[in-house]
């Protein structure tokens, strides 16, 4: 197995940051060593079950699930989290990547997952946050026969740190991407309806803050939260929460190298944040706005 990498892109132009999370490691299923190792899986893969299912549900249809044959197939990855308080901070699934088949990251729809193991000694749990609908907040906990299937272009997730300490219990599963062919991550248009710029305008007057915020925002949050352009806002409305998963993943273990692989990580996310224009900034503002009123309405 290799170490589970995370990427950070600073802008579209820019190459991407590899940093590596401690004690998660990763096999990836088109890798022939992979297969010889874990022909249960590799035979789930190659049969192209969990596509099918997407696709002959008409429910699912607007997902557009593409099929993909041989080579060209979608990642799918065994894991394995060794506890110490190894997690994954949070994201989305699709925040770009290559044109390959191995690294094609912005084309994930949803991302299913498998559980393998008996559940951490503590932590480890899934957790799965949909955008500015804290009351739709759900904890998965990884436990051998549990399958989740989410959207993972518009559904932030991250796992929480993970303790173990037996063998068995250490935390395994694998995970398949479904793609479609419409690039979910190519330049998004969820245009403000022309309500919102008013009342932005209006905002921005002398007087500003006195008036109020639109309800409609709250409208325009709910078309964002099943879109996958709610992560131009998302690291802005969530930025703390961001930032403090941010440390957990990457400080584990201490020392020094956990130090500066923490620093980084936080630089990479403080460098994304300043590249966001007025604009996006002010649009964020009035998202946090609709956050957190849905948190005080939920408590
Ligand atoms: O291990 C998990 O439960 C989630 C992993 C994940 O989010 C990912 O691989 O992108
Ligand atoms: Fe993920």
């Amino acid at each position: 197995m290799s170490p589970n990498a995370i990427s950070f892109k600073t802008s579209q132009a820019s190459t991407p940051h590899i940093l590596i999370k401690p004690h998660i490691f990763e096999a990836d299923m088109h890798l022939e060593k992979t297969q010889t190792h874990a022909p249960v899986a590799c035979a789930l893969w190659k049969s192209n079950q969990v596509v099918d299912a997407f696709q002959q549900n008409e429910q699912h249809a607007y997902l557009n699930i593409a099929s993909h044959a041989n080579e060209d197939r979608p990642a799918f990855k065994l894991q394995l989290n060794e506890g110490n308080g190894a997690c994954f901070p949070w994201h989305h699934d699709n925040a770009g990547g290559g044109t390959t088949a191995r690294d094609r990251g912005s084309r994930r729809k949803i991302t299913v997952i498998v559980y393998l193991s008996e559940p951490p000694t503590q932590g480890g749990e899934l957790v799965l946050m949909p955008f500015c609908k804290p009351e739709l907040e759900r904890r998965v906990t990884p436990v051998v026969g549990t399958v989740v299937a989410f959207r993972s272009e518009c559904v932030l997730h991250r796992t929480l740190p993970s303790f173990c300490d037996k063998a068995h219990n250490q935390r395994t599963c694998f995970t398949i991407w479904l793609e479609s062919d419409d690039a979910a991550n190519a330049p998004l248009s969820c245009a403000l309806p022309p309500e919102l710029l008013t009342n932005l305008r209006e905002r921005r007057g002398d007087d500003a803050g006195a008036v109020p915020y639109s309800p409609m925002w709250r409208e325009f949050a709910d078309k964002l939260s099943t879109s996958p352009a709610n992560r131009i806002f998302a690291r802005l409305v969530y930025r703390e929460m961001f930032e403090a998963s941010l440390r957990e993943c990457f400080s584990v273990g201490g020392g020094e190298t956990a130090e500066k692989r923490t620093r980084v990580a936080l630089a990479m996310h403080e460098a994304h944040m300043r590249s966001a224009s007025d604009a996006l900034r002010e649009v964020a503002d009035a998202l946090t706005w609709v956050l957190r009123q849905r948190i005080e309405e939920n408590k």
